[in-house]
């Protein structure tokens, strides 16, 4: 039984947290919650123009384990007059920015100085084991899991230290027409920005874009989805004590509804959003298309004809689809399979890889945003498609406390025949994202690589895809015709992976944004500016007084 892991599991955590905690002064100077010990009193703020403030309503924050309450979430209102604070702090944010290539130079270097304590801080065991912990608590995927995406972010911090958020800003120059006339182009700052992200990467996401927008010059209101934003409060908790300026950054903890009141009020000049594109689409409308999207991703993995290294594509296969239960924006939607795989047992390899996931490590865990009748009811619709099967999974866990409000289901595969890809309403039907341990396989020959193709042409959402080859014609001819914006090439490729060291982000549509590399950064976070400086002197024959005619 799950209250049985789950209590085994706080134990293992009790240990690690007494350890972190009795040990590390610097911890005890800004946390100011225990991951192991959550309950009802542990109280969650709001940051506004400096100040940590509650409100008078909460909210419960859920075990998504067993359902205990294990925290109270702030619930601004605007019946409570809570709204109008943070709207008025964005609106003191001149468009100009806090800082900018002219004005307050010297934040660039503060910046740099702030990622480096930072990312130090990160390095130690113990402190990391906090935020691991913390986030384990909220978003239950394997301890692994959290500490990749908490590496990812230290190393995002350590690229950031000394001069790097100046270079950030760097400008060009090119000569002008006559003499004292030159034009420089700057990355120029927004002035008030909004970053709404969700629930799956509760450190990653927000602080690499946060942190991406006030290099940059911006001020930012924070509002990551408040099932786990417990783990960014701490971490911004954690940034002032590395020397962050606390009125640079608000942080809200609250429901959509008063977030996009607030959006409408302030206006932010930018607002990135990370999440569903139904949600995407809403605030590209109503803030006019000011809004840079990292959206849903129906991410596609196709093996070439050359079968090589099977155990390894079988592994990274199952990690693709079911690493963090599925719950990727990168994650393994659908795999094409070249029929020559099948002789080297690649779905025999997959299922076994599938056997050893396990609720006790939480390499399969709760589904935040699918219950398990949606679910049922999506695999319902691919199994009436003629020659569909269940490859494995399909049931629901049992044993378990997990809430019905939120999913608990096998790591599951539907095979559905390569002759359904042809209508767009079976493409769609197909090509839905479900956002938990979800994938459909199918097979293919050389022979119907162009109905592989013409399906990857009709998916909507181009995040992230694989070509499982070492063949070059075979991925020439397939990179050549997509695009998705992040795609591995090579025997080794995968879909997952979002690491601080290459771009992350959707491709073909003018509202993508990217994460982490100093391309996504000055792409999302700065617009360009061109300052044509332009000092004399005038021509000689200006002296004459003869004004030349008006044009
Ligand atoms: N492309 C990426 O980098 C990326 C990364 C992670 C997740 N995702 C996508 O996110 C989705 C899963 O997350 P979800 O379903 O919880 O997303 P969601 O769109 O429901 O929520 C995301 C965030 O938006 C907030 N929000 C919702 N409506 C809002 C509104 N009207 N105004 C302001 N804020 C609002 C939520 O509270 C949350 O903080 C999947 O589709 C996944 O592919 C994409």
């Amino acid at each position: 039984m799950l209250s049985n892991l789950a209590a085994r599991r706080v134990r293992v955590l009790q240990t690690t947290f007494v350890r972190a905690f009795s040990g590390n002064a610097i911890l005890k100077d800004f946390a100011t919650v225990d991951p192991v010990n959550l309950s009802a009193s542990s109280k969650l703020q709001n940051l506004c123009n400096g100040e940590w403030v509650g409100t008078k309503s909460w909210k419960n924050l859920i075990d998504p384990l067993d359902g205990k309450i294990i925290g109270k979430i702030p619930n601004p209102t605007q019946k409570n007059g809570e709204l109008k604070p943070f709207i008025d702090s964005l609106l003191s944010c001149p468009k100009s920015g806090l800082h900018n290539p002219i004005q307050n130079p010297e934040r660039y270097l503060l910046y740099g100085e702030v990622c480096k304590k930072a990312a130090n801080l990160l390095d130690d065991p113990k402190i990391s084991d906090f935020f691991c912990t913390l986030m384990q608590r909220v978003v239950p995927k394997s301890y692994a899991q959290c500490y990749g995406e908490l590496e990812v972010t230290k190393k995002f911090l350590e690229n950031f230290s000394g001069d790097n958020v100046r270079f950030l800003a760097r400008s060009f120059a090119n000569p002008g027409d006559h003499t004292g006339q030159m034009s420089q182009g700057f990355r120029w700052p927004y002035g008030p920005t909004a970053l709404v992200a969700p629930f799956n990467f509760p450190i990653e996401i927000p602080v690499l874009q946060m942190m991406g927008s006030l290099f940059m010059g911006n001020k930012v209101l924070v509002k990551v989805d408040s099932k786990v934003s417990i783990a960014i409060e701490q971490f911004i908790r954690m940034l002032h004590h590395c020397g962050m300026p606390k009125t640079d950054l608000d942080l809200i903890h609250c429901e959509p509804k008063p977030m996009e009141s607030i959006l409408r009020r302030s206006k932010p000049r930018l607002i990135q959003f990370t999440g569903s594109s139904t949600v995407a689409e809403r605030l590209s409308k109503l803030f006019n298309g000011k809004v840079k999207i990292e959206d849903a991703g129906f991410d596609w993995k196709i093996l070439g004809p050359d079968v090589g290294d099977v155990d390894y594509v079988a592994w990274q296969c199952d990690q693709d689809a079911y690493a963090a239960t599925g719950q990727k924006c990168s994650a393994q939607s659908i795999l094409f399979v070249h029929t020559n795989w099948h002789k080297a047992g690649l779905l025999e390899k997959m299922e076994a890889q599938v056997a050893r996931r396990s609720l006790k490590d939480l390499t399969i865990g709760p589904v935040m945003t699918w219950t398990n009748a949606q679910i049922e009811e999506h695999i319902s619709k691919l199994l009436e498609l003629d020659g569909a099967k269940v490859l494995w999974g399909g049931k629901k866990l049992t044993g378990h406390s997990i809430p019905a409000v939120y999913g608990s289901f096998e790591p599951t595969a539907i095979y559905v025949p390569i002759k359904h890809f042809t209508t767009k309403k079976k493409i769609a039907l197909i090509c839905t994202e479900v956002f938990g341990p979800l994938q459909v396989i199918t097979d293919y020959k050389l022979n119907s690589l162009q109905r592989v193709m013409n399906t990857l042409d009709e998916i909507e959402h181009n995040l992230t895809a694989a070509v499982v080859s070492n063949d070059t014609d075979f991925i020439n001819e397939v990179l050549g015709s997509t695009i998705n914006g992040t795609t591995y090439a090579g025997r080794r490729a995968r879909t997952t992976g979002a690491p601080q060291n290459h771009w992350f982000g959707p491709c073909g549509d003018p509202r993508g944004a990217g994460i982490g590399t100093p391309e996504a950064i000055r792409h999302v976070w700065s617009s360009h500016r061109e300052i044509i400086w332009d000092m004399g002197p005038v021509p000689a024959e200006w002296e004459s007084g003869t004004l030349p005619k008006p044009t």
